[in-house]
């Protein structure tokens, strides 16, 4: 009786299949930066975990949604396209995969020793935080692992101003961040940022697409090198280009332990 009402209740707490997945499988870890945090609970055991039975399905921030330019839907469009092949057999997976972008990943951590509760139930990704579709930054990731090499198409929104009428420098270090980090976790597993070096090469007007298009350079021990390149949707362009290094941590190293 006891493990039914339990087992009815593991239904409606978010990502539980893919915890407990990822908790035991490091490739899954790697193929899902966002659920580190999560998996590092549920490896603690799922006895912590809430009971609360009404969570819903976490929002994937990076579906089609009514604030898209044409251009953007049109970049989606060619890389989801990607994702499933069609062969005589019938529809396959392809090279590319779209990876789902969720606003939070410290739902199930316990935040080592520094994180208060209120920190643990507020904290939102800095890319996410804003649910007014549009306003901010509107990406979506397509990861190729064959070729380790992503591509992100980006829509800056109206609140991402730095030089009138232009995007931010920030804004576009942090989507060069987050697009190298995603790769290299999604190669690595468990990263942090150790280095970031970006040459802004013309402005990003606000409102307009851009592609980020990543690729891993080397590996050499706990080191991973990437690169990133931002351009206009048809490459003519060149916006910025970068170089990162991601060094691999445990998970200890993130929660302070
Ligand atoms: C969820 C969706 C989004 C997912 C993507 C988001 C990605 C966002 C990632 C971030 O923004 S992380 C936040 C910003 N980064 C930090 O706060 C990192 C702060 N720094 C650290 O925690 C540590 O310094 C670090 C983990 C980077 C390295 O510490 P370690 O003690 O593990 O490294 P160690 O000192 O053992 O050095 C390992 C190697 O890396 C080299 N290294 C370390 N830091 C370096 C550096 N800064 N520059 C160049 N080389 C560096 C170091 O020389 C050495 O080389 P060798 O093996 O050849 O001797």
């Amino acid at each position: 009786m006891i493990r039914r009402c339990l087992q009815a209740v593991r239904r409606f707490i978010p990502h539980y299949h893919a915890l407990f997945q990822d908790a035991v499988s490091q490739r899954g870890l790697a193929e899902s930066p966002e659920l580190w945090c999560s998996a590092h609970r549920s490896a603690r055991g799922l006895s912590k975990m809430s009971l609360w039975p009404f969570s819903v399905s976490p929002r994937d921030f990076s579906q089609p949604n009514t604030s898209w330019n044409a251009e953007m839907q049109e970049v989606y469009d060619h890389y989801n396209a990607l994702c499933e092949v069609k062969t005589e057999e019938g529809e396959k997976k392809g090279p590319w995969r779209k990876l789902p972008s969720y606003n939070r990943s410290l739902k199930y951590a316990t935040g080592g020793v520094y994180l208060s509760k209120i920190i643990q139930s507020k904290a939102r990704l800095f890319t996410r935080n804003i649910k007014e579709h549009g306003a901010t930054f509107e990406y979506v990731v397509f990861m190729n692992k064959q070729e380790k090499r992503c591509v992100c198409a980006f829509q800056a929104g109206h609140l991402l101003e730095g030089p009138p009428g232009h995007v931010h420098g920030g804004a576009i270090a942090t989507m060069i961040d987050t697009v190298t980090g995603t790769l290299a976790g999604y190669l690595a597993g468990p990263i942090m940022t150790a280095n970031l070096n970006i040459n802004y090469r013309s402005p990003i007007p606000l409102g307009s697409v851009v592609v980020l298009h990543s690729a891993l350079d080397r590996t050499e021990g706990k080191k991973i090198f990437v690169t990133c390149r931002v351009t206009s949707t048809d490459e003519s362009k060149l916006h910025t280009e970068a170089t990162a290094l991601f060094i691999s941590v445990n998970m200890g190293h993130l929660f302070g332990t």
